[in-house]
């Protein structure tokens, strides 16, 4: 006996989150949870604005289309590896599937790389307790980009002198034009360039990211590109990382396949975050100690939020949204 539920929730996101110039006044999406005999499995479907193809009412459509196939007998797994031009209901369906079959192990970690931004001396707090990896490094991300390049350059170095154990992964964004990027590159010292991990996406083109990558010495991830039809993952000199951000992604199946090609060229796999609420961030979070377990995943965005959902992030002090309270969309018979 096969039944599911589609929750709807809506949480209200901090003041002053902007995505790609939209502010996000709240983070809206879809929890399912199907049980099977005696388990359960649960799943978050939640499109990102701004970023994703679909919208939500698309996915709650899909996702409705979906499980009334796997009510009937259809396998999950073949039901969402066919949503690939929805990623996030192909993610979300997915992982509620590898729950059901006890695929996703438990065990998570709550470690990541923190977002810096804000008051510096608090800043230089938080960094300063960070827990070293097994290199003894201590992993971090600013976002840049968004003023002046010469700006970011003097801040990337201060706190890269500040702290001698602190290594920076950056992001812009592809918003630097090569002048700017230069700009950039000008105000951080080469002796500090190799404890940039990498930047994601410098400049508009990738062709002009590798040039970055080429003249300043310092390393480049793909986000962006690796969502883009045609991107193939590969070994390049400059580039050390590629960027999986599930819910924009697909499947399971296809983030596996990604973070296997990755490393088979030898580079860095890096789950993140799409701004999943706590619930599809810890599930991130099992998947990234599961199938990335040596890369620091970018998961430090629940404090965007002003509630948890259903299931706790360790440590977190926000108020949980139970599921009694969220609105039932959609139940099999
Ligand atoms: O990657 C991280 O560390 C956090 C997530 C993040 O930066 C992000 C979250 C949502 C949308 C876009 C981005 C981005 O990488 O720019
Ligand atoms: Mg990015």
């Amino acid at each position: 006996m096969r039944r599911a539920t589609v929750y709807r929730y809506s949480l209200p996101m901090e003041a002053g989150v902007v995505l790609r110039n939209q502010r996000l006044k709240t983070r809206d999406g879809l929890l399912v949870s199907l049980w099977q005999d005696d388990k359960t499995g649960w799943g978050e479907i939640a499109p990102l604005p701004g970023f994703s193809q679909e919208d939500l009412p698309q996915a709650q459509e899909a996702v409705r289309h979906g499980l009334s196939q796997w009510v009937q007998g259809a396998s999950l797994t073949a039901v969402a590896s066919a949503f690939s031009t929805l990623p996030s209901v192909a993610f979300g369906l997915s992982c509620a599937d590898a729950e059901l079959r006890e695929e996703l192990p438990q065990v998570l970690s709550t470690r990541c790389a923190p977002l810096c931004h804000g008051d510096p001396n608090e800043l230089y707090a938080r960094l300063g307790a960070l827990p070293a990896d097994a290199h003894g490094r201590k992993v971090a991300k600013v976002k840049v980009g968004l003023y002046e390049s010469v700006g970011d350059g003097l801040n990337v170095s201060m706190l890269l002198e500040a702290l001698p154990d602190l290594h920076l992964r950056l992001d812009a964004n592809r918003s630097w034009t090569p002048v700017k990027a230069a700009g950039f590159a000008r105000h951080v010292a080469p002796e500090l360039r190799s404890r940039i991990t990498f930047i994601e996406e410098p400049c508009l083109t990738r062709e002009q990211s590798r040039d970055f990558a080429r003249l300043t010495g310092i390393a480049i991830a793909w986000d962006e590109s690796v969502r883009e039809a045609g991107f193939t993952v590969q070994a390049e000199p400059g580039v050390a990382a590629i960027i999986i951000k599930p819910t924009l992604t697909g499947s399971l199946m296809r983030c596996r396949q990604l973070i296997a090609q990755a490393h088979a060229a030898g580079l860095e796999a890096v789950i993140s975050s799409s701004l999943e609420s706590s619930l599809g961030l810890t599930q991130l979070a099992r998947i990234a100690q599961w199938l990335t377990p040596d890369a620091v995943p970018g998961l430090d965005t629940l404090d965007l939020m002003q509630a948890q959902l259903v299931r706790h992030w360790p440590d977190s002090v926000l108020p949980l949204t139970d599921v009694s309270a969220l609105e039932i969309v959609w139940q099999s018979k």
